[in-house]
């Protein structure tokens, strides 16, 4: 498991493309047939990528966390990025279509990612925070959340809102999480933007053409930095930084929080002629 440690907006300020790109990217998330996971210490979270292909790949503890299984002292939120598959929790078998979420809570011990096919393997994306108390497994699928409008196409930036994990969704301790789709013709995500000092988050952008690339704003609002992405790359965004972006194409991100609350409106906005 990779460690990501925690970085001063003073230390940020001074880095170069090379080191923004080493703190804060995170790729090669799905590889066929392996798991990768990236511990971050903005908030504990460590976020992931499994892709299975003919066989089951099992979530396991480890010994960078001490725990005998995963989620002894944890959460996490899945969303299934991939062709269709499952996930077993205790043998308990979840059908994940492509963006369907699924939560899973504290104690569960026996976790199981398959794919239906290894010709379109799922890919799940892993969110998960250090957790006190057990709430209930929960699957939702993507289809059953309308979601909420934001944005405009005059400002580039029309675009639906899901939020699946949160204080008035799924109940989990600390994570946050939901998926927002940029409708035709629009680009800008998160725009203007916000910080969260009580939360860390990640987006992991999804559905963007190989040949595209996302421009992702970070920083503090008056130092902002950028980091060029590909598709299926995420990136961890501190609580002092703003995350925004745009691409050259069409694409989705899943956002994730965890921190000291779970409102999804508790965000610090920041006005327009703040940036720089
Ligand atoms: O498009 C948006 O705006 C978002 O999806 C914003 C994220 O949900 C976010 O940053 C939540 O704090
Ligand atoms: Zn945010």
């Amino acid at each position: 498991m990779e460690i990501r440690y925690s970085v001063h907006p003073e230390h940020a300020k001074a880095m170069t493309t090379e080191q923004i790109r080493q703190h804060f990217l995170i790729q090669d998330l799905f590889i066929p047939g392996q798991t990768k996971l990236v511990y971050s210490m903005e908030d504990r979270v460590i976020m992931g990528g499994i892709t299975p292909v003919a066989e089951a790949i099992s979530l396991e503890g480890n010994d960078q966390i001490k725990a005998e299984y995963f989620l002894e002292r944890r959460e996490v939120g899945i969303f299934n990025v991939g062709g269709s598959g499952k996930v077993s929790v205790d043998g308990e078998s979840y059908a994940m279509e492509n963006k369907d979420c699924l939560y899973i809570g504290l104690g569960k011990k026996e976790l199981l990612f398959t794919s239906d096919s290894p010709e379109k393997p799922a890919k799940f994306y892993l969110f998960s925070a250090a957790a006190h108390q057990e709430y209930p497994t929960q699957h939702v699928s993507f289809s059953s959340i309308t979601g909420d409008r934001l944005g405009s196409l005059e400002s580039s930036n029309d675009r639906i809102i899901r939020r699946m994990i949160h204080k008035d969704g799924i109940q989990s301790c600390q994570v946050v999480m939901g998926l927002t789709q940029l409708n035709p013709g629009s680009v800008w995500n998160t725009m203007p933007p916000h910080t969260h000092d009580r939360r860390m988050e990640a987006y992991l952008y999804i559905d963007l053409d190989e040949n595209a690339r996302m421009f992702h704003m970070m920083g503090e609002p008056t130092e902002s930095r950028h980091l060029v992405m590909n598709n299926e790359e995420a990136v961890i965004s501190p609580p002092w930084s703003i995350h925004c972006g745009a691409a050259t194409g069409s694409y989705a991100f899943i956002w994730a929080m965890a921190g000291e609350n779970k409102v999804y409106s508790d965000m610090d906005p920041v006005a327009m002629d703040q940036l720089k």
